[in-house]
């Protein structure tokens, strides 16, 4: 069996790309860094070690790479392959989706096996927008061609994989904990289960209390660290202040959480505590700039931080906390980061209530946008 995933980084080597081998897949790396290409096709193998005492260690095995910027290589790959997932990054999904579309458009010339297409990203729906991105390449005919034959179940992934400072270019560093949920209602008959996956019913639950604990969390860690001057998530979570901060606005996802998906309340409790804690983790060194990459998506109206407070909202639920959050997002202002540089610009040149609006969507009117100024403008004060 082979499996084809884009995107050899640090959830795709370290997570994805391990389960897959351990599964008994071949995994072919479609990346666009040349020499992480070349050392992957090298050495078809790589070392994950896991962060904790024993520091446990796997090599996987069964794996070569090809680059993602030889499209004839790539459809060629995507139309002989028994799987395909991505892991690239949300905003990059547009850019590999011709090659896939080329790819499908060869595969379905002949009677082949059905094809699992799973993008693997931080965001609600990753797959079901990675069809729409290809499908806008397929005329008609194929595209209900594709239907019978391709699907592109949803799904959420949830390992922490800090961005890798080892002397080896292709080790990876990962947590000891991962989870990875498969929307089981959009595989097709006769797929073959990946040993570690959860299918499950109905993803929606599974992917928002992910990301809206998990990853709200973080991003509260990351802006509010990033704030007081931190280096990395674990120094952040040394400061009991923060901690406040993070377990306030878990408490307000948590409690909209519940509402709409009618957790139990004990058990979404224990859940927090457990992300808490993977956030402390020793012996991980996660920087706060990787977590809090990328604002303008992280602010976004489907995203981890509006949304859920739009769905408190919604119950009357009230978001001090998550509101606090997306003013820290706001002044995240790490030069290297080019959204981080377009929101400074925007605060500059169209000020604060224009750019809150532009980016979370939240208009002058709406009750959070004047706590977002409040919060935004006393942290800029003390900054
Ligand atoms: N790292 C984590 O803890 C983690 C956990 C869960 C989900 N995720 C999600 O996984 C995705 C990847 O995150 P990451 O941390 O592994 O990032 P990363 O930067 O380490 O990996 C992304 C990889 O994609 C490659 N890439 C970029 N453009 C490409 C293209 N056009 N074609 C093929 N490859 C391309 C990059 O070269 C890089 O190797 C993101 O959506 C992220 O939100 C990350
Ligand atoms: O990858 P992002 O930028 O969406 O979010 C940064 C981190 O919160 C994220 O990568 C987590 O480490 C991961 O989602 C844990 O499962």
């Amino acid at each position: 069996m082979k499996a084809v995933h884009f995107g050899g980084g640090n959830i795709g080597r370290g997570f994805i790309g391990l389960l897959l081998s351990r599964s008994g897949y071949t995994v072919e790396f479609v990346d666009v860094d040349e020499q992480l290409v070349q050392l992957l096709n090298e050495r078809g193998q790589y070392t994950v070690e896991l962060a904790n005492e024993a520091a446990d260690t796997t090599i996987v095995r069964n794996i070569r790479a090809i680059n993602g910027n030889d499209k004839e290589l790539v459809a060629q790959a995507v139309a002989e392959a028994d799987l395909v997932t991505t892991a690239v990054g949300v905003n990059v999904l547009k850019f590999i989706a011709p090659n896939i579309a080329e790819g499908i458009r060869r595969r379905l010339k002949s009677p082949t096996s059905p094809l699992h297409i799973i993008a693997c990203e931080n965001t609600i729906g990753g797959s079901t927008q990675l069809k729409g991105l290809v499908y806008e390449q397929l005329d008609l005919e194929l595209r209900e061609q594709a239907d019978r034959r391709i699907a592109f179940p949803d799904a959420a992934v949830d390992r922490i994989v800090p961005i890798q400072q080892n002397e080896d270019r292709l080790k990876v560093v990962v947590e000891p904990f991962y989870e990875w949920v498969v929307d089981r209602s959009a595989m097709l008959e006769g797929f073959h289960e990946i040993e570690g996956i959860h299918y499950a019913k109905e993803l929606q639950r599974y992917i928002e209390r992910k990301l809206f604990t998990v990853n709200t969390g973080h991003c509260c860690a990351a802006y509010h660290g990033y704030l007081r001057g931190y280096q990395t998530i674990q120094e952040v979570m040394k400061d009991q202040a923060i901690v406040e901060e993070i377990r306030g606005a878990l408490g307000e996802t948590g409690a909209a959480l519940i509402k709409q998906y009618d957790f139990d309340a004990a058990d979404h409790e224990t859940y927090i505590d457990k992300i808490i804690d993977r956030f402390r983790n020793p012996y991980l060194t996660d920087e706060v700039v990787r977590v809090g990459r990328s604002p303008i998506r992280k602010l976004s109206p489907n995203d981890r931080l509006v949304r859920p407070a739009t769905m408190a909202h919604s119950f009357g639920i009230e978001v001090p906390y998550l509101t606090k959050a997306m003013a820290a997002a706001l002044l995240f202002d790490y030069e290297e980061d080019p959204e981080a540089t377009e929101i400074q610009r925007s605060l500059l040149e169209q000020g604060v209530s224009q750019s809150i609006t532009r980016y979370t969507g939240l208009a002058s009117e709406h009750p959070l946008h004047s706590q977002i100024i409040t919060a935004y403008d006393s942290y800029k004060e003390r900054k």
